[in-house]
């Protein structure tokens, strides 16, 4: 079952294409990641897939109806995970949780959803009390608290700390396991790698490439290049089949042996022509 389809998808701000014919399919329960640099189109198209913003054109499809027309029982079925707002600083993390449920047909029970976010021993402490990963914990909390079926999480991890980080993708893979489909804005390849099923990279507003992370832009098959300590200092080479030269640089040890293929980011960053 399909989540998301979008077909030549644009968007113009004053004859500026921000968005230029975006193709999209993300399947029920997949976690999918759009990747791209400052730019490139990435909120206003989820922001259209959010109803939140007109098209100019293309076809449209979220949980069977189209963002621009459908109405609130559709909007409940979506989690959208803002930026931090900085509103209800003075209640309680419960207070907020309970808040936002209500305004939901089917809620989680809110302490519930503070327990999933790891925020229990900070359910009576206020907004304003809370570190900025506790903050966020809290944001994904109110995008879920409604049970939605799809959530859209803008760059969740900024300014994150590494160990909070791991956590919060830790939670974001159980929202995962329990079927829920995410669509996930991020600037950290990383990120993409840990969480996604599938990513797209785009750039200008387009497409430029789509797969797993593992196969992102041919990443699988590119050439390896292998490197080892040698008598006169670090050789390298290139080739298409590491095991096989291995072989045949002989019995004797290679000190230092690595084999290495372009990361999720050497591709990304060739993929938006970035220079390196
Ligand atoms: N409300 C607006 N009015 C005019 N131009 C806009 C507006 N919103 C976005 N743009 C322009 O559209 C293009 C795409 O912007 P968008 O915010 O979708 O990019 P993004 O990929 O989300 O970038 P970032 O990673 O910086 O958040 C940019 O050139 C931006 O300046």
């Amino acid at each position: 079952m399909t989540a998301i389809q979008v077909r030549g998808l644009r968007k113009s701000y004053r004859g500026h294409a921000a968005v230029d014919g975006v193709d999209l399919d993300i399947r029920q329960g997949e976690v999918f990641a759009l990747l791209g640099p400052n730019g490139a189109g990435k909120t206003t198209t989820v922001e259209i897939l959010e109803g939140h913003r007109k098209r100019d054109a293309g076809d449209v499809d979220v949980l069977g109806a189209d963002p621009a027309t459908a109405g609130r029982a559709w909007r409940a079925r979506l989690g959208i995970v803002l930026q931090t707002a900085n509103d209800a600083a003075e209640l309680t993390v419960r207070e907020s949780v309970r808040h936002y449920a209500a305004y939901y047909p089917n809620p989680a029970g809110p302490d519930d959803v503070i327990e999933q976010v790891g925020l229990t021993a900070k359910a009576d402490a206020r907004v304003k009390s809370l570190s900025g990963g506790q903050r966020r914990r809290l944001d994904v909390a109110l995008g879920v608290v409604g049970r939605p079926e799809l959530v859209f999480l803008d760059e969740p991890t900024t300014g994150f700390d590494p160990e909070a980080r791991r956590q919060f993708w830790e939670l974001i893979r159980n929202l995962a396991t329990s079927g829920t489909t995410i669509l996930l804005t991020t600037h950290y390849l990383d990120e993409a790698e840990a969480l996604a099923d599938r990513v797209a990279v785009i750039a200008g507003g387009r497409i430029v490439a789509e797969g797993t992370p593992a196969t992102l832009g041919g990443r699988s098959t590119a050439k390896a290049t292998v490197s080892w300590l040698g008598p006169g200092g670090r050789e390298t080479r290139t080739t298409d089949t590491p095991a096989a030269l291995i072989r045949e640089l002989g019995d004797h040890e290679l000190p230092e042996l690595t084999v290495t293929r372009p990361s999720l980011e050497d591709t990304y960053l060739s993929l938006i022509g970035a220079p390196r």
